[in-house]
């Protein structure tokens, strides 16, 4: 397989695969982006110094990996557009949301090697994680490429297929649960009168150190919360109130929808 990568859709996760790739080695050179709007090639072009076009079917034509990262809506339509041009031996990646790997083979060449991903934004800071699966036809060989592709962008996992709108249910959306949290802690805070700035300074900061602490000490988020809960102290009375308020519950639920909508947009 060739190291020649057309990022088909170069938006949010394009974008940041594509800096992934160049920041694990990736040269400029053999990196090509689609886009449909002159603003945002113009935008790639300069941040990282690669070809830009609006035509997919040229940008997969000598590619040996090509990412598929438009909507769910739009991949169908995609893949009709770029099959004829898709090169024998081409790995097709997607990050889209739903989408079975059958779905992409009934519509790409015969025996195409499709490897389907789950990443997350902070992939754009080399922070993500990924899940990846294999299509029908995709090797150890195929994944461990896609591995490479994918390491500049944080972690990578091998995952069962059935399992990726669970996945994505976590890890996909989880940052959005994260900042909807941050936001809400540091409109707690102005509610408590401090300033909006201060409020979020110390609510960012606080989910970035309770972040590496988890990770860093590798203890179980149940005995961290244990430690900062003194008996009769002030965050035992503040967890009862998110109890009260259904939180825990309302995390499961939300985890399902986004699991059940996965699997609507797959068709
Ligand atoms: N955002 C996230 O957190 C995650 C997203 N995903 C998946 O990633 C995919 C993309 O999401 P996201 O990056 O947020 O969306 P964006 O809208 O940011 O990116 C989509 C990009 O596709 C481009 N585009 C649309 N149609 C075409 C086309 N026909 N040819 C070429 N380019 C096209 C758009 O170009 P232009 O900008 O010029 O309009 C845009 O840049 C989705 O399928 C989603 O399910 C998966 C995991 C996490
Ligand atoms: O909201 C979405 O549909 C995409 C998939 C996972 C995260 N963002």
């Amino acid at each position: 397989m060739n190291q020649r990568l057309a990022v088909l859709g170069a938006g949010n996760m394009g974008e940041a695969v594509l800096a992934g790739a160049l920041s694990a080695g990736w040269r400029a050179s053999d990196v090509v982006a689609t886009v449909r709007t002159e603003a945002k090639a113009q935008h790639l072009r300069e941040a990282y110094q690669v070809a830009t076009t609006s035509d997919n079917v040229a940008a997969v034509r000598g590619a040996g990996l090509v990412l598929v990262g438009v909507k769910p809506k739009d991949v169908g339509a995609l893949l009709d557009e770029i099959a004829p041009g898709i090169e024998p031996g081409a790995v097709v990646v997607t990050v889209a949301a739903g989408h079975p790997t059958s779905f992409y083979e009934q519509r790409l060449p015969a025996g195409t090697a499709v490897v389907r991903t789950v990443p997350n934004t902070p992939a754009a800071i080399g922070a993500g994680i990924t899940a990846i699966a294999p299509g029908a036809a995709a090797t150890d060989a195929h994944l461990e490429a896609v591995e490479h592709l994918l390491a500049g962008t944080g972690a990578v996992v091998r995952a069962a297929e059935k399992d990726l709108n669970a996945v994505s249910a976590i890890s996909g959306s989880g940052p959005a649960y994260v900042f909807y949290v941050a936001d809400a802690l540091a409109e707690a805070g102005v509610l408590l009168g401090l300033t909006r700035d201060v409020a979020r300074r110390l609510a960012v900061q606080t989910l970035l150190g309770a972040s590496r602490l988890m990770d860093e000490s590798g203890e179980h988020p149940v005995l961290l919360r244990e430690k900062v809960t003194s008996p009769g102290g002030t965050t035992a009375a503040a967890l009862r109130a998110l109890d009260d308020g259904g939180v825990r519950a309302s995390f499961l639920a939300a985890a399902a929808a986004a699991r059940d909508r996965a699997h609507e947009l797959g068709g």
